[in-house]
């Protein structure tokens, strides 16, 4: 049970007054049970009491005021409860370092937290109206106890057997609809083919005849699984329905026979019989969700477990700052192992060492897979190092000091993810952006308002080339491009290489690329060349160009 603890640990503050509303509320349905009973005496010889009508008017306001306060308290409750695990799982998730999140894998991240948490802003706020209506259960049975214990026995038992029944075939109907749910989702793989493909649809008419084909098979399946589906849920919607009804005939027809003297209270027994239909058949409902919101909040937790373990005892990185921009960064010894599920390292770099100078441009180059990115994201912090060290300005980078480290750095990695607002760039000076716009060639297709990128619906380049708007924007000692330019054309190459790149060089930055682009080699101050992993420097002869550019030494 993980509910009622995580309820009482998150949000305790309502609950005392939560309880008190509900079971005023409770109360007062229990006397108006009581008043219509006394009002219908009268009513019978042809009166009407004024006090009873005032007690009933003040009793409904009472019991309005208080539904309503315990309804919407729970609700708003529920949903803080709900911020408040969200955001704790944004947390637990910025603070876990990539190897972990890319091992978990973003599919099962974003279905914790989407479809998990969505579960719980579905059934937290049904399950408080169920826990209310429970409540109102209780004060309901003390009222027909008070008019005729065998009357409550047999209502409630009665009661409680409609519930079993119901609850039994709902998890039948659960594997109906999951049944349904499977069926869709056939429909929707389908639907994704032929949205995402449909270019090459288009292209091919026996193609598009095969996916056509499946796809209508599949709508069919789904077809005949919902309308299975929805017949099951016809047949228990009546059957319980016509279960309540039998219970009202039970009160007039099977109770009498069991105890005497129930004339006298028969009518407001059948009342109060009819008063707890509404609740028993939403705590029904709500019953089985508990086990939903059971599995949801296991998730999360899990989740967060396996976020927060993998950061296990680690220090806070953002404890102390760095003592100052640094006018040089480095690996020493740098080891690092990629690991597949089991734990068997499956790709290996190191010991890596090599340093990065400011008012320098360093490329870094190697063939696919030979470790490049692996490298760049072990200098800018992104995974953990198994063995050696990072410097900054020659000294280590103790653990405390690694945020502080990162917030020297931009870096546009090959897979950049460009956000359209400009997080992380304070109040930018809108005459600036203008100029660097103009600079990357951009200010025709993108303006800047608001601190948000009018559109990001460009093509890679032109997205890559606002990911270094952004990075100029943010002014960082160290800069790091990743293969920056392959997605650039031929004319904006050479005015990266030639222009952008020594006028980053000659504001003092630390300028690290990733680049193929032998025709530039020259250009560099320093090269890295990469090999299955390992690191060798190259020397750049003067006057040679293209790939020869450079030979290759072990670096020192
Ligand atoms: N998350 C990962 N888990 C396991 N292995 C990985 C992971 N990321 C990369 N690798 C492996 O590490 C090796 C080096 O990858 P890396 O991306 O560093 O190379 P690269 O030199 O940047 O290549 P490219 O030029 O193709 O981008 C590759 O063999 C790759 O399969």
């Amino acid at each position: 049970m993980k509910l009622l603890p995580l309820v009482l640990r998150e949000i305790p503050e309502n609950l005392k007054t939560l309880a008190l509303m509900n079971a005023l509320s409770a109360v007062a349905t229990a006397a108006l049970l009581w008043l219509v009973d006394a009002a219908s005496k009268d009513a019978a010889t042809g009166t009407v009491n004024p006090r009873l009508l005032i007690m009933y008017a003040v009793t409904v306001t009472l019991f309005g005021v208080t539904h309503n306060y315990a309804l919407v308290t729970a609700s708003q409750d529920a949903e803080r409860l709900i911020h408040r695990i969200r955001l704790r799982l944004f947390d637990a998730v910025r603070r876990a370092d990539l190897v972990t999140v890319e091992r978990i894998g973003r599919a099962s991240l974003n279905g914790v937290l989407t479809q998990d948490t969505q579960t719980l802003a579905r059934t937290l706020p049904m399950l408080a109206i169920g826990g209310q209506q429970g409540v109102m259960l209780v004060f309901l049975a003390v009222y027909l106890a008070w008019l005729s214990p065998i009357a409550c026995v047999m209502a409630f038992g009665f009661a409680g057997l409609a519930t079993a029944v119901k609850v039994g075939r709902t998890t039948r109907l659960r594997r109906n609809m999951m049944e349904s749910a499977a069926a869709e989702a056939g429909v929707f793989d389908g639907l994704t083919d032929l949205l995402k493909g449909f270019k090459e649809v288009r292209m091919s008419r026996p193609r598009a005849d095969g996916l056509i084909r499946d796809l209508g098979e599949a709508s069919a399946r789904a077809r005949a699984v919902n309308v299975d589906m929805k017949a099951q849920w016809g047949r228990n919607f009546s059957l319980v329905e016509a279960m309540f009804y039998a219970l009202i005939g039970m009160m007039v027809f099977a109770v009498p026979l069991f105890t005497s003297g129930y004339y006298q209270v028969v009518v407001p027994a059948t009342t109060a019989a009819l008063f707890i239909v509404g609740p028993v058949s939403t705590v029904s409902f709500v019953a089985p969700l508990v086990t939903q919101t059971e599995l949801a909040l296991s998730n999360i937790e899990a989740m967060e477990e396996r976020l927060r373990a993998a950061a296990g005892d680690a220090p806070n990185e953002s404890a102390e700052p760095l003592p100052k921009p640094p006018a040089s960064i480095a690996l020493s010894g740098a080891t690092f192992a990629y690991t597949d599920a089991d734990g068997t390292p499956v790709f290996a770099v190191g010991p890596l060492s090599a340093e990065f100078r400011a008012g320098e441009i360093t490329f870094v180059t190697g063939g696919n897979g030979s470790g490049k990115s692996t490298m760049l994201r072990l200098l800018t912090g992104l995974m953990p190092l198994s063995g050696g060290e990072r410097l900054a300005d020659g000294e280590p980078v103790p653990a405390e000091r690694m945020q502080s480290y990162r917030d020297q750095i931009s870096a546009i990695f090959s897979d950049y993810h460009l956000s359209r607002r400009l997080y992380g760039v304070a109040d930018p000076d809108p005459a600036r952006i203008r100029a660097l716009l103009e600079r990357l060639e951009m200010q025709d297709k993108v303006t800047v308002a608001d601190g948000a990128f009018s559109t990001v619906s460009l093509s890679t380049g032109q997205r890559k080339r606002l990911a270094l708007v952004v990075a100029q924007l943010e002014d960082k000692p160290v800069i790091v491009l990743d293969e920056w330019a392959a997605d650039q054309d031929p004319h904006f190459r050479r005015v990266f290489y030639e222009e952008l790149l020594p006028e980053l060089r000659a504001a003092g930055k630390i300028v690290i690329c990733v680049t193929h682009d032998d025709r530039w080699f020259h250009l560099a101050d320093r090269v890295y060349h990469m090999n299955e992993g390992r690191i060798e420097e190259g020397r750049i002869e003067e006057g040679h160009r293209h790939h020869t550019l450079f030979s290759l030494e072990p670096a020192q």
